[in-house]
């Protein structure tokens, strides 16, 4: 069997050690395989080498995993224990979050390449937050009270919890949708069964130690890093999971849907991929809809669902807007996460800098016009410069496909009417952007967009409120603000006769 001795990861930068749980959290203890021995090599992607292995959950594990959620959910959670209790609880793991918010940013910056900084302050600082939301909720999840008969009868709803969760992670925001999935579903008291990227499990790994320290019972929140073929198909397809929540890929969402359609019909929700679409009209503040822009394209180098991958700018002020981001865009600071003045890092994978460098050909070979970046950058590191292509069509495939990197496509527009068409040309529908200062126009065109989030004179802003989600291939169900709780109850309707009588045969 892999060990499930911790590591001890040395950071060269700060010259201080952390230690990592590398085993299966199962029951409030860190364990191996039940009946593998295959490991997960975690990767930094800034040097290219190895951090640390944990131990790759097999079927078997998600099924003693489940067992343990589903033993907590009948016992020590669920229905038994009070949204006090439970609020208490998450308030405590956000505080102790919170306290070890650099070790985890620190954690986060290795294995994801992401700086320190933006993990620290927005990362972690917007899970806290979220954690404290969602414990807010804990104890206000009430059903109604409904009018029958005054006489004779009432009924009333409960929103229970659904049961034992299924979450599946991605890489590109492991503690965020780490939070953005633990903290709903306890608050309502369901149990749940994390599966985090096998390609960014360390923080997971850590923050389940924080599970332990902040109080919850043995088996809430059970941890099984594995790869996505094995523990994420595993889960999707167990008969004994009520609910499974995934963020990822569209086509992997499909599979995931298609495994729950096949086992018990779980309830699922879907937050997939994206090709946003960000508009500049021109009578825009030029100096802020391009830092928008740049944001909207480069942070966490493009790796975000909600990209504005695909600008669309009219075409009167097309030649000085363009001038201007530009100009943004070479002030991003892209190196050394550990050093506070980053702001963009590796992206996560040689996997996914080669799918960025096929894209970038892919703009090339059909035509774009590469007006910033678009080469390596010598030495190691999965480094990609922010990239801007103009003259970008339809038919191209950077206008079309998610790429989840620092590249943006360009497309010049000359009426309203014609960038909403442009925008809305996608089989995608998570988020998109417009800038303009007539407020007729914004609610206009905010109305039209197909999307799950508009943003108006700003972009990629999310608040733990309000609620975010996917129309067509996108997604399905909600996540954030009190929009998330729907996904992890279940509403009973109980109908209470106090005093009619039934005369048989009726
Ligand atoms: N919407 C988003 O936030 C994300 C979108 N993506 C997109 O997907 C592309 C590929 O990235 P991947 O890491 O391959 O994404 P992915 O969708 O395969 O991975 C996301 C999660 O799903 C799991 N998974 C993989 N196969 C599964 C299966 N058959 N059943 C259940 N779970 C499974 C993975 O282990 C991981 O935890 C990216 O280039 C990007 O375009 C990737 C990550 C996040
Ligand atoms: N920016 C929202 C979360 C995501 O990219 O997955």
């Amino acid at each position: 069997m892999a060990s499930a001795q911790p590591a001890v990861i040395s950071i060269a930068q700060t010259g201080r050690t952390i230690t990592v749980p590398t085993g299966l959290f199962i029951n409030n203890a860190f364990v191996p395989s039940v009946d593998s021995t295959a490991v997960i090599d975690c990767l930094n992607p800034a040097t290219e080498e190895k951090i640390c292995s944990v131990v790759a959950g097999s079927a078997a594990d998600i099924d003693r995993a489940v067992a343990a959620a589903r033993a907590a959910f009948r016992t020590t959670w669920g229905k038994n224990v009070t949204g006090f209790e439970r609020a208490r609880l998450l308030n405590r793991l956000a505080d102790l979050v919170e306290r070890d918010a650099q070790a985890l940013g620190e954690l986060e910056a290795l294995n994801n390449g992401k700086p320190v900084r933006v993990a620290r302050d927005f990362d972690i600082g917007d899970s806290v937050a979220c954690l404290r939301y969602y414990a807010g909720w804990a104890d206000k999840i009430i059903g109604q009270s409904l009018e029958v008969d005054n006489k004779t009868k009432v009924a009333f709803t409960r929103h229970d919890p659904i049961g034992v969760c299924g979450q599946i992670i991605p890489w590109n925001y492991p503690i965020n949708m780490w939070s953005w999935k633990v903290a709903p579903a306890l608050a309502c008291g369901c149990t749940i069964v994390m599966k985090p990227s096998e390609i960014t499990p360390l923080t997971a790994l850590k923050l389940s130690e924080l599970i332990v320290e902040a109080g919850f019972p043995p088996g809430v929140v059970n941890t099984v890093p594995s790869l996505g073929a094995v523990g994420g198909a595993a889960l999707a397809l167990h008969a004994d999971v009520d609910k499974v929540a995934f963020t990822g890929s569209t086509v992997t969402g499909r599979k995931v849907m298609e495994a729950a359609a096949k086992s018990n019909l779980k309830k699922v929700s879907l937050e997939l991929g994206g090709k946003s679409p960000h508009i500049i009209f021109e009578s825009a503040d030029l100096e802020q809809a391009a830092n928008w822009a740049a944001l909207g394209i480069l942070y966490n180098t493009g790796q975000d669902c909600t990209a504005g991958s695909r600008l669309f700018v009219q075409e009167s002020i097309y030649d000085r807007f363009m001038a201007i981001l530009v100009s943004k865009a070479k002030e991003l600071v892209i190196g050394d996460g550990f050093d506070e003045k980053t702001s963009g890092g590796p992206v996560v994978s040689k996997m996914q800098y080669d799918k960025i460098f096929r894209y970038i050909g892919y703009g090339k070979e059909q035509g774009a016009k590469c007006i910033l970046g678009g080469e390596k950058r010598p030495g190691k590191g999965y480094f990609v410069e922010p990239t801007i292509f103009t003259e970008v069509t339809r038919d191209m495939k950077i206008f079309q496909d998610e790429i989840f990197g620092p590249v943006l496509a360009v497309t010049k527009f000359k009426t309203e009417e014609e960038a909403v068409r442009l925008a809305n040309d996608t089989t995608y529908g998570l988020g998109a952007g417009l800038h303009s200062n007539d407020a007729s126009q914004c609610m206009r065109v905010a109305g039209e967009l197909e999307a799950g989030t508009v943003w108006i004179n700003q972009y990629n802003l999310l608040t733990n409120n309000v609620p975010f989600g996917g129309k067509k291939q996108s997604g399905i169900g909600r996540e954030l603000g009190s929009y998330a709780l729907e996904e992890y109850t279940s509403v009973k309707a109980v109908h209470w006769n106090f005093g009619e009588k039934l005369d048989w045969p009726l």
